[in-house]
């Protein structure tokens, strides 16, 4: 940790609520926020270093591109965001645009660092960064579905009346309108859910996984109607994947990656659990799914196929392997 530096690119509800989130955590050493709107920037994180006195010690500070210079990570948090009732496809035009000037600079003084994408449409973009940056695709991945399968496990718990850190469930795919709940995995600690909920004699039909998987599909959505935005919850996600990073903790998230022919799917970024740590993704782990999961995961794929499509000038595919 002794000299951890994460950049942030984009100043906005999701990037200064992860500064704060991340500040408050004694992960890094220094945080420098970067946007487009330097006095926003200047301010979070005046703001964010009044709170640090409370806190391990951490510089937060104001920078432009060039300071990216040195992060371990650079975080991707700038762009447009979805108004209510918007779909996150609706935003890659928007924001291809600013992902190309923005990599373009951070590779200029950082080509040895991991790049962590956050805009949306999330998985589309990390795809794209990928093939702008040219970087082995362990260090370009995305925060994928970890945001969905938190809120699934914050349902499944709410459900269940247990501990959410003991639900051990994945939201897979896109995140975004096509992703589906890999329900075949879902366990209890040891238990399968469906088993734990007759234990306990709960009910835990179809209805209630198909309400639940409604509602972690819909979330966005919901709270974007109500809020204008969301960013707690995201925070806190890039929070614990800079965690597995930092510490090299070989964690299992599912963060967005690009795919090397898992369940016949390739030359795509989508989530499935994979293992994260200092190098960023070393490897995807198998998921025994479901035939009607398969389906799901491939219209996913499928799904963000259809997004990319639209971009243009982008160089040569990725080679086909997983190296950090
Ligand atoms: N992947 C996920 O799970 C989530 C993704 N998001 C996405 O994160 C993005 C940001 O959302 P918010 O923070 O709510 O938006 P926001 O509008 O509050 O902030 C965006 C910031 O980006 C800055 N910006 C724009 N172009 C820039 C550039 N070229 N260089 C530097 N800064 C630039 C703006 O000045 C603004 O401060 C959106 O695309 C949103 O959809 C939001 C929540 C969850
Ligand atoms: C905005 C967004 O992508 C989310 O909260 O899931």
């Amino acid at each position: 940790m002794q000299d951890t530096k994460i950049a942030i690119i984009g100043a906005g509800r999701v990037g200064s609520t992860f500064a704060y989130t991340l500040a408050t955590s004694g992960l890094a050493r220094e945080i420098v926020l970067i946007d487009a709107d330097s006095a926003r920037a200047e301010g979070e994180a005046m703001d964010i270093a009044h709170a640090v006195p409370f806190h391990r010690p951490v510089v937060v500070r104001p920078g432009a591109i060039d300071d990216a210079q040195g992060a371990l990570v650079t975080v991707l948090t700038a762009g447009a965001a979805q108004r209510p009732g918007e779909a996150r496809t609706a935003l890659f035009q928007r924001n291809v645009e600013m992902l190309r000037d923005v990599l373009q600079g951070v590779m200029d003084v950082n080509p040895e660092g991991l790049f962590l994408m956050t805009t949306n449409p999330v998985d589309a973009l990390t795809y794209v960064a990928l093939r702008l940056t040219g970087l082995p695709p362990g260090r370009v991945f995305g925060s994928g579905t970890v945001l969905d399968s938190a809120r699934l496990r914050a349902e499944l718990a709410g459900h269940c009346a247990v501990d959410a850190r003991n639900v051990h469930a994945y939201v897979l795919g896109e995140h975004g309108d096509s992703e589906f709940v890999a329900w075949s995995t879902a366990s209890l600690g040891n238990v399968p859910i469906p088993d734990y909920c007759s234990l306990a004699g709960m009910v835990f039909s179809r209805t209630e996984m198909d309400a639940i998987e409604q509602r972690v599909r819909r979330a966005a959505y919901e709270i974007i109607q109500r809020k204008g935005a969301t960013n707690f919850a995201i925070a806190t996600s890039l929070t614990r994947i800079v965690e597995a990073i930092v510490r090299d903790d070989a964690s299992v998230l599912t963060v967005s990656t690009l795919l090397h022919g898992e369940y016949g799917i390739s030359d795509v970024c989508l989530s499935l659990p994979a293992i994260v740590g200092r190098h960023g993704v070393t490897r995807t782990l198998p998921v025994s799914l479901a035939p009607e999961e398969l389906s799901a995961m491939q219209r996913s794929a499928e799904a963000i196929r259809g997004v990319i499509a639209d971009v243009a000038d982008l160089p040569p595919a990725i080679p086909p392997s997983l190296p950090a």
